[in-house]
């Protein structure tokens, strides 16, 4: 459904002179110089896959929407979506696809919901009984009802968040890009975005392309993670290939009975673990491709008494600040 062949995005940006003298200089004759913001990104997606995009900040994931989405064009490279290419006859191309930018929205401030829907139908030039049939459907998965007839200016975030996924759902598109759907929603609307996400998804076969910083949402919705870092691509996979190629780290937490229990452990026998102790508590931290956890708690079990033992799996947050730390 899309495809991204060595797509590269390069901005203009001028140069910062220090001082007043170099500000006047910069006025009257600026001084440029070239920025790569994306670069030579080669990706697919296939028809109903859910593709988590991932970077830290400024790593290229907006421009790169904004190119597949035809805001942007790119400076070199390609894109098609369903054979189309979003630079090209924009006024077929948006009826193809569905925008959310969590940051913005596409509806009129002052408009009650429902009426923004319609001028949407009409833009769309949406039939009017498939409109009746669409709201229906997202009034039922996105749960609008309760204010759909309020001024788009009185919805909490919330609100306004599913509010504006149905707009981008309405001419019910097949591919649609979601920047940031639950940013600073409550755990309990981020929840119901992603199973109204999901749904959808499920039913329609919508192809999605979701950036995020919540990795809640990459483990519950994505099927893939692509990740870039600066501009240029870093990982192409399935969560639990990320997990199993990279989330080598596990920990271990023992409580031990008392501190003079604690002094008696010992670890000369591993090689490479890392141990924290705090009062009653030891945390343990080691390559789990080296060492079993079976081994770890037989080892210290048998130095000590203990009392309790938490097993902590490799968590895909620790492994992706990992990779932006650059230990990866
Ligand atoms: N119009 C522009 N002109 C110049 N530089 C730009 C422009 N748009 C983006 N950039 C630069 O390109 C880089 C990538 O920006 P982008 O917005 O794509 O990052 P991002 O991954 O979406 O970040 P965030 O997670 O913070 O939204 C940044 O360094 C940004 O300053």
């Amino acid at each position: 459904m899309i495809e991204v062949n060595e797509l590269s995005k390069s901005f203009k940006k001028t140069i910062k002179q220090s001082g007043l003298k170099g500000a006047v200089k910069s006025l009257f004759n600026p001084e440029y110089e070239t920025f790569e913001a994306v670069k030579n990104l080669t990706f697919d997606v296939k028809k109903g896959e859910i593709l988590g995009f991932i970077g830290a900040n400024g790593a290229g994931k907006s421009t790169t929407i904004k190119m597949l989405t035809g805001i942007l064009t790119p400076t070199s490279g390609t894109c098609t979506i369903n054979g189309k290419i979003p630079q090209e006859n924009r006024t077929e191309y948006v009826k193809e696809i569905g925008v959310v930018f969590g940051q913005r929205t596409q509806l009129w401030w002052d408009l009650a919901l429902q009426e923004t829907y319609s001028v949407l139908k009409e833009i769309y030039e949406v039939p009017d009984k498939q409109f009746e049939k669409r709201m229906d459907f997202l009034n039922e998965v996105l749960e609008l009802q309760e204010f759909i007839k309020d001024p788009v200016r009185t919805l909490s975030l919330g609100q306004r968040m599913r509010a504006d996924i149905a707009a981008s759902l309405l001419h019910s598109p097949k591919v649609l890009f979601l920047d940031e759907p639950t940013i600073g929603l409550d755990v309990a609307v981020k929840d119901n975005i992603r199973k109204a996400i999901m749904q959808i998804n499920q039913e329609e076969q919508t192809t999605i392309i979701l950036t995020t910083h919540d990795l809640a949402d990459i483990e519950l919705l994505c099927n893939r993670i692509y990740m870039i870092d600066k501009g240029e691509a870093m990982f192409d996979g399935s969560v639990s290939q990320l997990k199993s190629t990279f989330g080598k780290i596990h920990e271990v937490d023992f409580e031990l009975f008392s501190e003079e229990e604690v002094k008696k452990v010992n670890f000369t026998s591993f090689s490479e673990v890392e141990v924290e102790q705090m009062g009653r508590q030891i945390k343990v931290r080691f390559d789990a491709t080296k060492i079993t956890v079976p081994q770890l708690l037989h080892s210290v079990m048998s130095q000590a008494q203990v009392v309790d033992v938490s097993v902590k799996d490799a968590d895909i947050e620790e492994i992706i600040r990992r990779f932006f730390r650059k230990e990866i």
